[in-house]
This record gives C-alpha cells, structure tokens and sequence, in this order.
C-alpha cells in the first residue's frame, strides 16, 4: 500500500498528498480548502504571493468549525521575495490572514529578494510585484539568501511555525546553503513530475534528509502532461485517470505531492493515490523524450525574474550571491 505521510527532519509526520491553492481564485478558493478538508486532506499549501490567504483562512475556519481539529491539519505557507528581509512581518501577515497562531512548514518562497518599497508604474500589486519602469521585476541583486535563511532559523524559536524549508532550491543553491545554515531545511517544495524529474535535486535532497514536496505534479494549468502518451497508457493499463498516474508517481518516489483544484469531483478525485511498480516507473520515464519530440515543454513554472538559478535545464539570467 502506498505511503499516506512521510517523516520530516524534524520527527514530524507530513501528509503524502497535500492541496494546492496557486491560481484559485477569490470567492471559490474558501469552499475549496473547506471540501478538500472535509474530504480527507490533511494538508493545505498556502502562500502570500497567491493573495487568496483570507480566503484559504475562511475554508479552513469553516473545516474546524464542523469538528477537524487544528492538530490534525499540516499547514503550509511561504515567505515571499518582497519580504525577503523581514521574514518575521511575513510570516505574521500570513497568520493573520490565515486565522491561526502557528504554520507546520514555513517556506522560503525563491531564494530572491524583491524591494520592499517598490512601485509600479501601472499602479499593479507593488507589495508583491514591484516593477521598474521598464517593466523588469525590481529584484534585490545583492541579496543573500542565506542571510533569509538565517532569519527563517530564528523564527522556529517563536512558535510560529513548526518546521522551515526552502522552495524552488536547484542542487547547487542547497549545497550552498547547507554550508552556512544550523538548521537543515525540512523540505524543498520544487516543480516536479514526470516531465520534470529533477533527479539531481531530488538526490543531494535525499542525502541530506530533506523532503521533496512537488509541485505542478499535473503539468500546472493547461499544460500537455495528463494527454502525454505513456501517461493514458500506463492509467488505462492500471484502470485509473491520469491525474492519479500523475501523482501516484511522487509518492512511489517517496515525496509529498500537492494538487490544485477548485472542482469538487477532482479535488474528491486527486485523494486517490496507486501503488506504482518499478515497471511502470520505467514507462514514466519515457514522458520528457516523448514531450520533447511533439515539441512541448518540460518545466512549466519558471516565472521572469532573470536570474540562473542552478537548474540543469535552465543555465541562463544573472548569478546571485551564494547562487549558481
Ligand atoms: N512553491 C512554488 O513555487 C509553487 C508551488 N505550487 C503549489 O503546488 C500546487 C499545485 O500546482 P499547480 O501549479 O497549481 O498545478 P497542478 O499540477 O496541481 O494543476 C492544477 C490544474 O489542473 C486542473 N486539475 C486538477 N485536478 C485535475 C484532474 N483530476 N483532472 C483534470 N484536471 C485537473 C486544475 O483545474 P481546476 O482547479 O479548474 O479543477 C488546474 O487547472 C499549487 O496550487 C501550489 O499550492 C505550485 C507552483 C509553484
Ligand atoms: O507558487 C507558485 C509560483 O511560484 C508563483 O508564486 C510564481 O510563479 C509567481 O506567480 C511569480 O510570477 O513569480
């Protein structure tokens, strides 16, 4: 039987599939989170950038009110680049808007810093994206993100979060961490599916006890993934969806994986995980030659901020301090 939770680095159990809430959008978002609880999720993934906290506050309000209990939920958030430098304010701000006194995982978002006084000219979300005037996001280029993680360590002393990690972390970007951090990071939340297997990163994470949390397990929206040929194969093969293919493939790789939804039958439907065989991994394998072929792409989140952040796939942008 497939594993329902993983341990982390900290002892703490993490649930093996978690729901996202990127892109969900205001007045669905709230009874989203609240059928994904009562449904037999265990775990939300929150974060301020998506600026749907009040509302994933409210779905999670609605859940406890009806009986599930704090302790048995895993709440995850992130600290977000234009709070790079003031990760306590951050986490703060999304407690409040959460409606709770403590997060189980706090994130570190992009190992970037975004001005936190910034503006924009088309008079947009400056808290979140600040732009120049020529349009480029208003990065902080002498930022280090080890001195983020530095604050991040001492937020595990206040209570407010129970466990620390990192999002996004290429091999080198952690190696470069682990240098200088006193605590190990939990966990690296990275995009990751069979388009993406990031075994690179998935290793030196292994090896360091650090919990892989994939992301975008379903290609993210609109993308080729759930029509890729081995993918309908394998889940006609195993008389499953391809959704559940799609994430059954990271908890046979022992990572947690989040999927979003806003549609009650697939947020109901992405709680099924399979057993996958070592065959039937093998045929996965096959996705990234056969999406290359039809001339898809592979990584589907990889937002403009012009710096290289270590990935194998992706060697371009600026070098940041302790990056790539
Ligand atoms: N740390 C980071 O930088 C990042 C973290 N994340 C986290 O990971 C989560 C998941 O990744 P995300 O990029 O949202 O994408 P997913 O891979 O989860 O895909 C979501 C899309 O797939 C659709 N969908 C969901 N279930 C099914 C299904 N069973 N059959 C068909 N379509 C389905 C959803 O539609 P609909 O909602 O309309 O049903 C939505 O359009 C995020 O929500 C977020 O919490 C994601 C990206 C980056
Ligand atoms: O978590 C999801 C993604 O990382 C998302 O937060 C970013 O892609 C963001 O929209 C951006 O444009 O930088």
């Amino acid at each position: 039987m497939a594993p329902t939770s993983f341990k982390l680095n900290t002892g703490a159990e993490i649930p093996a599939v978690g729901f996202g809430t990127w892109q969900a959008p205001p007045g669905q978002v709230a009874k989203a989170v609240e059928i994904a609880l009562k449904s037999g999720y265990k775990l939300i993934d929150a974060a301020y950038c998506y600026a749907n906290e009040d509302e994933v506050g409210q779905g999670l309000k609605a859940a406890f009110d009806s009986g599930i209990k704090r302790e048995d939920i895993f709440v995850v958030t992130k600290l977000w680049n234009t709070y790079s430098t003031r990760a306590e304010v951050g986490l703060s701000k999304s407690l409040k808007s959460l409606g709770l006194d403590y997060v189980d995982l706090f994130l570190v978002h992009w190992a970037v810093g975004m001005n936190p006084n910034g503006t924009r000219p088309d008079g947009g979300d400056a808290d979140r994206f600040p732009l120049l005037p020529n349009g480029e996001r208003d990065i902080l280029w002498d930022h280090d993100h080890v001195q983020t993680w530095k604050d991040m360590e001492a937020l595990v002393k206040t209570g407010k979060t129970k466990a620390i990690g990192v999002c996004n972390y290429s091999k080198v970007y952690i190696e470069n961490l682990l240098k200088h951090a006193s605590i190990v990071p939990a966990v690296n939340q990275i995009e990751n599916s069979p388009a993406l297997p990031q075994q690179e990163v998935v290793d030196v994470c292994k090896a360091n006890d650090i919990h892989i949390m994939a992301y975008s397990p379903l290609g993210s929206t609109g993308g080729p993934l759930m029509k890729s040929k081995p993918v309908i194969e394998l889940a006609e093969k195993k008389g499953v969806s391809a959704g559940t293919i799609l994430l059954s493939y990271h908890v046979a790789r022992g990572s947690t994986v989040l999927a979003k939804s806003v549609t009650e039958s697939r947020i109901k439907e992405n709680l099924k995980i399979v057993d996958l065989t070592a065959d039937d991994l093998k045929v996965l394998s096959t996705v990234p030659e056969v999406l290359t072929k039809e001339g898809a792409p592979l990584r589907y989140v990889y937002p403009p901020f012009g710096i290289n952040f270590g990935f194998p796939d992706k060697q371009e942008g600026k070098t940041l301090k302790n990056g790539a």
